[in-house]
């Protein structure tokens, strides 16, 4: 949808070979397995039920190729971790500078659900990684109703999935229950015209994007999507453009993990989405994706054991993105 120039050079490189990445993966099950910090979300009632010793990682390349340990195979909410998709499909749509003047690609440096994010900056706008600017972003998915746009939310996901995602209504349930601090996020962004639509239909749409359910080995293909130019690996199909996907994964380097994003630049150096359900995705672009699930968060609503095991992975696979080395 961009008018960018076409590339000259495409960064490719590839993953070590599956032996290699499988003793790895293994190595960090092992070691963070006892890693007991961080504790459960529990502002969701559903999600304080999750139990804080899942854990599963998966590592999947751009051509279709996963290794998964662990519980990997165990579906939970896809909670924030689904802004960086739902944002793909928008960006695709609208094309970036429109996608970006709407909704900010800026980092607040403030948690999750700041309301102060929004008064800080004279257009109101955060970013899509936020729930402010998720909001605002489902407001702008493609459909001519609240039922159109969820349809075509879960189905973009499940395209990036590379299969059907299915909802979990008891999650929807205990979180639109509670869920009168981003209606109000809502309702103060449509005052400034920064919701697209009714903001009650857009905060229920995005309600229940965070309610699908995937599993780490969801997220990893999701994440390699991105990270091989929008086309899914497993189906071969393109879900977004490779223009859309650089767009996105910079918002993810910057933004990804809330107030926590530049620590996390400077230790893993790579684009991440972290969600308060356990789910943090990593996508190295050109290579493939990093994608772990355990339930016990830090205090900005990050996996404790996902951020421990990504960097850990990103140093020992070689992914961090700012690495040199002298050339002379
Ligand atoms: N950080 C998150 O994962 C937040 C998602 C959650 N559904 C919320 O809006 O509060």
């Amino acid at each position: 949808m961009s008018d960018s120039p076409a590339q000259t050079f495409v960064s490719t490189g590839t993953l070590p070979a599956r032996e290699a990445i499988g003793a790895l993966v293994e190595a960090a099950y092992a070691q963070f397995r006892e890693e007991r910090s961080g504790r459960v979300a529990d502002y969701i009632p559903a999600l304080a039920e999750a139990d804080p010793q899942a854990f599963g990682i998966c590592v999947a390349n751009t051509h279709g190729d996963a290794l998964a340990v662990g519980d990997a195979g165990q579906p939970f909410s896809i909670q924030s971790v689904s802004k960086p998709f739902v944002f793909a499909l928008v960006c695709d749509a609208l094309g970036p500078d429109e996608a970006a003047a709407r909704l900010g690609v800026d980092a607040t440096g403030l948690p999750f659900n700041s309301i102060m994010a929004v008064e800080l900056r004279a257009d109101r706008t955060t970013n899509p990684l936020v729930n402010s600017g998720a909001i605002a972003t489902t407001s702008l998915v493609p459909g001519a109703s609240a039922e159109q746009r969820w349809r075509a939310v879960r189905e973009g996901l499940s395209r990036f999935a590379g299969r059907e995602l299915a909802f979990d209504e008891r999650v929807y349930r205990s979180e639109a229950e509670s869920n009168e601090r981003n209606e109000g996020v809502a309702h103060l962004l449509r005052g400034y015209g920064r919701v697209y639509c009714d903001p009650d239909e857009a905060t229920d749409v995005y309600t229940r994007q965070c309610s699908l359910l995937v599993t780490a080995r969801d997220l990893a293909v999701m994440g390699a999507t991105l990270a091989g130019g929008g086309v899914n690996p497993l189906t071969g199909q393109p879900v977004v453009s490779a223009d859309t996907c650089r767009r996105v994964l910079a918002v993810m380097a910057t933004a990804g993990l809330y107030e926590r994003s530049g620590t996390w630049l400077y230790d893993v150096g790579l684009p991440g989405k972290s969600g308060v359900s356990g789910g943090i995705v990593t996508v190295s672009p050109g290579k493939g994706s990093v994608a772990v699930y355990s339930p016990p968060l830090d205090e900005a609503g990050n996996s404790v054991r996902g951020q421990l095991v990504t960097r850990y992975l990103s140093e020992r696979l070689g992914l961090n993105l700012f690495v040199s080395a002298p050339a002379i």
